[in-house]
């Protein structure tokens, strides 16, 4: 983990995109563009404390934004900018309150910079103490002095973006000289480069685009647009999740397997009714949703649970596993005994299942098998029982 300070720029007009106002608030898939960008470093952990620049005359907007849309972290200290983007950073890196870390600088309009992007980015400014995500520059781009027109090696050039990353003391430094000498340059880097440092590229992604203009507004619009059909279609597909439980075999308890009584000497020992295998099934499907366990949703140490059917319970969680969006795909288990012997109860265990899960009985495989005598099931104080589920989404919901 390498944290860092994010410093996000939100302090300019926005004359470009011909708004009428501060693109920043304009909204983009019900979210002001701003609360986007905050949003993406807000869900970074590495990021420990964020600085938004935002320009005087906007000051209580923008914190009436924050209140009305949090993008989901406190630590977001609110100071004005200055006439040009480099005074804002400036401003900006004042208002810095842990100087230890490194500090990232951030256009408020480029709302895409992904997670991933961010920690190369960290670890790269970690090792080289300045860092910036750029990408290859596609068109050939011709530099035109007078009536001269040069055309520049495209290998060599790259299109700096943001979120450009330094040690504090390096871009203070940086600024602070820049200030002093009256310099301003189109980024950070280039400030760290007037030092005679070199900030390293992190190839970015064609994708972190700076909203500019109205037509970027439109690819912004269509990479939303894009992005929620591709959640979407990752929520269609599957969820998988397993079990594993273990009850230890008692006299005076009945034995209870996948919602079947067995005939036997022993039985299982629990709180509820100890179904070994109905657990375990609940237990994958609460996985498989990421809902952590039964012991979760079924204290041992309630009453209401004491003796309970777990039937029930394997019901209640199906239900759980319903309401979140998804079917069952199939279920495979094995129920590890030396004894009871399981094979006359097979079918009437996976038909009990099927109906709890109301299921087609192809969706369920129940198993069973020895250890050989060997371990606690191979000595009969216990039965372990563990389970696959898969889970698709319903298409419906
Ligand atoms: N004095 C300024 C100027 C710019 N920015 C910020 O720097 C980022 C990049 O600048 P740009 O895209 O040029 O934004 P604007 O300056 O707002 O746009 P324009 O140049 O079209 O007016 C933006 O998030 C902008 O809000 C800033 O904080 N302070
Ligand atoms: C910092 C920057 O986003 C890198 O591409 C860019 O230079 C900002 O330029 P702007 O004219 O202030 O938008």
């Amino acid at each position: 983990m390498t944290n860092y300070t994010a410093i996000v720029l939100a302090a300019g007009q926005g004359k470009r995109m011909l708004a009428g106002r501060n693109k920043q608030f304009l909204m983009l898939d019900q979210l002001p563009l701003i609360i986007h960008t905050l949003t993406a470093f807000a869900k970074d952990s590495w990021c420990k404390e964020m600085v938004l620049v935002t320009n005087e005359q906007e000051h209580k907007q923008m914190e009436k934004l924050l209140q009305d849309y949090p993008p989901g972290m406190e630590r977001i200290h609110l100071v004005d900018g200055g006439k040009e983007r480099q005074d804002s950073v400036f401003a900006g890196l004042n208002a810095i309150q842990n100087t230890d870390l490194p500090v990232f600088i951030h256009d408020g309009a480029r709302p895409f910079v992904s997670l991933e992007q961010l920690h190369r980015l960290a670890k790269t400014v970690e090792a080289e103490q300045a860092a910036l995500l750029a990408v290859p520059v596609t068109d050939t781009i011709k530099k035109k002095d007078g009536n001269t027109l040069t055309t520049l090696d495209r290998k060599t050039l790259w299109a700096a973006q943001t979120p450009q990353g330094f040690e504090f003391a390096l871009i203070y430094q940086a600024h602070q000289q820049a200030q002093d000498r009256g310099y301003y340059g189109t980024d950070d880097a280039s400030l760290v480069e007037q030092l005679g440092r070199e900030a390293t590229i992190v190839k970015g992604s064609y994708d972190n685009i700076k909203l500019t203009t109205p037509e970027d507004l439109q690819k912004a619009e269509s990479y939303l647009a894009n992005q929620r059909k591709g959640k979407k279609e990752e929520s269609a597909m599957f969820r998988i999740g397993q079990g594993f439980d273990v009850h230890q075999l008692t006299e005076g308890r009945k034995c209870i397997i996948g919602g079947v009584e067995i005939p036997y000497e022993k039985g299982l020992l629990g709180h509820s009714d100890a179904d070994v295998l109905l657990h375990t099934i609940a237990d994958a499907c609460l996985g498989a949703i990421g809902e952590g366990d039964i012991g979760k949703h079924f204290p041992d140490t309630d009453p209401e649970f004491k003796n309970a059917d777990s039937g029930k319970l394997l019901q209640h969680v199906f239900a759980i596993v319903r309401e979140k969006g998804y079917e069952l795909g199939n279920v495979d288990c094995t129920v590890i005994a030396q004894a009871p012997k399981m094979a006359p109860y097979i079918e009437e265990i996976r038909a009990n299942i099927a109906s709890l899960m109301d299921a087609d009985l192809d969706r369920i495989n129940v198993k069973a098998t020895t250890t050989e005598h060997l371990g606690f099931a191979g000595r009969k104080e216990g039965i372990a029982a563990q389970a696959v589920v898969l889970l698709q989404n319903n298409p419906q919901s």
